[in-house]
């Protein structure tokens, strides 16, 4: 795409903005319904429309109209196999590209809706509010668009226009948009050279025409964290030439004091004037400071997405088959405990630096350290889905999501995510579930208890599995137990007394185990 903008740019002679399509028929593309006008670019208006082909859930989206002007046929065709390329980005950190067609002498483009709207008017909301943005909130957010960027940085795609208009909200996840000026590199060394992008978060060597290349593209994020902390350009002047000679030779801006150190370091090396000095952001990345708020991060979205797994696949049952009291006891509980969460997750905010603090004592004394590739965001996709409002939507991304929760655990027991995630040692504790079964211990690797039949039904499978009767004794006797925190010995010779095989009674195990982090969560009684 961004070769037919620079195309359109060329010939497009007539520059003036270009007129609004008058939209007539119901659909566009036999498939696409105009809802309303978001608001104009460059290049034409953009609409939310609906799309009467897609899945339930899925059919608001945004179409793009560019002038076509005078582009020949062979241009429209290389922009639709460029904008065919765009299709295939998946990342949840970057808005995405469905598709592209001709119409009325157009050229469209669909992409994925953010209700949140752009970053600019974010910063603009709480400018005007008097406000300014935590910390935490800017680090989640710096963190989101790093992955994003990188994500595009690793295939060879440049932005070219990172600027707080093209970075969109949707259930505060961060999404990077509008590719409308970012170019495919042919080869690592290949400098795209076209004088495009908003020239406040333009760099130097953009600015004076020696080139644009990935290291550019850090520049203008850099301009972006800064206007996330301080509400404003990093650089401002009284007119375009003004901003320009600040960009090229001004001091490099620094964060209000109120900002960590390390945040206004990195800040300061990504708008190093020498794109060689400045870091990637895979490099960023990998800056100790940014790791380990990925890390909490990540805690943080696991906690999120348990319960949204757990919440909607008690709901997709309700609607399917009439619940029991008991179960429905337990959907009242479970939404309390998703709202809970959703506060946690909030405090967890307030909390943070603090609780970052603790989280690294607490897991170097208890746990050896997580080792994933954080960079590898086809693992990370469910959590980022889940993170915002949408919905696990089948039984593979549940799976994923437990997956991972399992590869997080360091034990291989689904239930230690809480045991992980907990950073006050003393609460940890509560959550740790010795395996006191021999007979079901993990001797494989296989994951196995998050799973969201086991966990939902287990209730019925062991009263079927057991009989109602001794259901009930096993449940009392290891509550009861658990709570008195008794000999592992203790209790398995009591179990052995009234279960055939003791393996049935780590079903029960697991559920009280489950209700316990509904209850702790229900009370309010932070795990972190
Ligand atoms: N995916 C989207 N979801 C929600 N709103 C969007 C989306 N894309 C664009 N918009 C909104 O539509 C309006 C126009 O967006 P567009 O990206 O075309 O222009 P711009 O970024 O303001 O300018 P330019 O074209 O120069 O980059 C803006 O208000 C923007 O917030």
């Amino acid at each position: 795409m961004p070769k037919f903008r620079e195309r359109l740019q060329a010939k497009d002679v007539c520059r003036e903005r270009p007129s609004p399509t008058v939209w007539t028929g119901n659909l566009i593309a036999k498939r696409y319904k105009i809802q309303k006008k978001l608001g104009s670019g460059s290049f034409g208006m953009v609409y939310l429309v609906r799309d009467e082909k897609a899945r339930t859930g899925e059919e608001e989206k945004v179409l793009k109209e560019i002038s076509v002007g005078n582009l020949g046929p062979n241009d429209t065709v290389q922009a639709h196999q460029e904008a065919q390329l765009l299709s295939q980005l998946q990342h949840p950190n970057i808005v995405k590209f469905y598709s592209s067609f001709l119409e009325q002498d157009k050229f469209c483009i669909i992409t994925e809706y953010c209700e949140g709207r752009d970053l600019d008017c974010k910063v603009e909301e709480c400018k005007e509010a008097g406000r300014t943005f935590p910390e935490a909130q800017i680090i989640e957010w710096f963190i989101q668009l790093l992955l994003g960027v990188h994500y595009m940085h690793a295939r060879r795609i440049l932005h070219r226009d990172l600027k707080t208009k093209n970075v969109f909200l949707k259930n505060n996840v961060i999404k990077i948009g509008d590719f409308g000026v970012s170019c495919f590199l042919m080869g690592s060394c290949d400098l795209a050279t076209t004088f495009t992008g908003t020239p406040y978060y333009m760099s130097p060597e953009a600015l004076s025409h020696q080139g644009y290349d990935s290291k550019s593209d850090i520049w203008s994020l850099a301009c972006i964290l800064y206007e996330m902390c301080c509400l404003d350009h990093a650089f401002s002047g009284h007119n375009l030439l003004s901003v320009m000679m600040k960009i090229v030779n001004g001091k490099t801006p620094s964060l209000p004091e109120r900002y960590s150190e390390e945040l206004n370091t990195i800040m300061q090396s990504m708008l190093n004037k020498n794109p060689s000095l400045r870091l990637s952001a895979t490099e960023i990345l990998r800056v100790k400071f940014i790791e380990d708020h990925l890390q909490v991060i990540l805690w943080l979205l696991f906690i999120s997405a348990f319960f949204k797994v757990h919440l909607q696949t008690l709901r997709d049952r309700s609607e399917v088959q009439k619940m029991t009291p008991r179960e429905r006891m337990r959907l009242r509980k479970l939404q309390d405990a998703d709202e809970k969460a959703r506060k946690l997750k909030q405090l967890a905010e307030e909390k943070y630096q603090e609780n970052h603090k603790r989280m690294q004592e607490f897991r170097s004394r208890n746990f050896q350290q997580v080792n994933i590739d954080v960079l590898n965001m086809g693992l990370f996709q469910p959590f980022f889905n889940s993170f915002g409002d949408q919905r696990m939507q089948n039984d593979f991304e549940a799976k994923q999501t437990a997956l991972l929760i399992f590869k997080l655990s360091s034990h291989g027991r689904s239930f230690m995510c809480f045991t992980e995630i907990p950073e006050d040692p003393e609460i940890a504790e509560q959550y740790y579930y010795e395996d006191g079964f021999e007979s079901c211990s993990d001797e494989s690797d296989e994951f196995e208890t998050v799973d969201e039949e086991t966990v939902y039904n287990t209730c019925e499978s062991i009263t079927q599995k057991m009989g109602p009767a001794v259901f009930h004794k096993v449940y009392d006797y290891l509550k009861d137990a658990r709570q008195k925190h008794m000999k592992e010995t203790e209790i398995k010779e009591f179990l052995s007394r009234i279960v055939e095989r003791l393996s049935d009674c780590f079903e029960v195990d697991q559920l009280l185990y489950f209700e316990e982090q509904l209850e702790l969560l229900t009370i309010g009684s932070p795990p972190f």
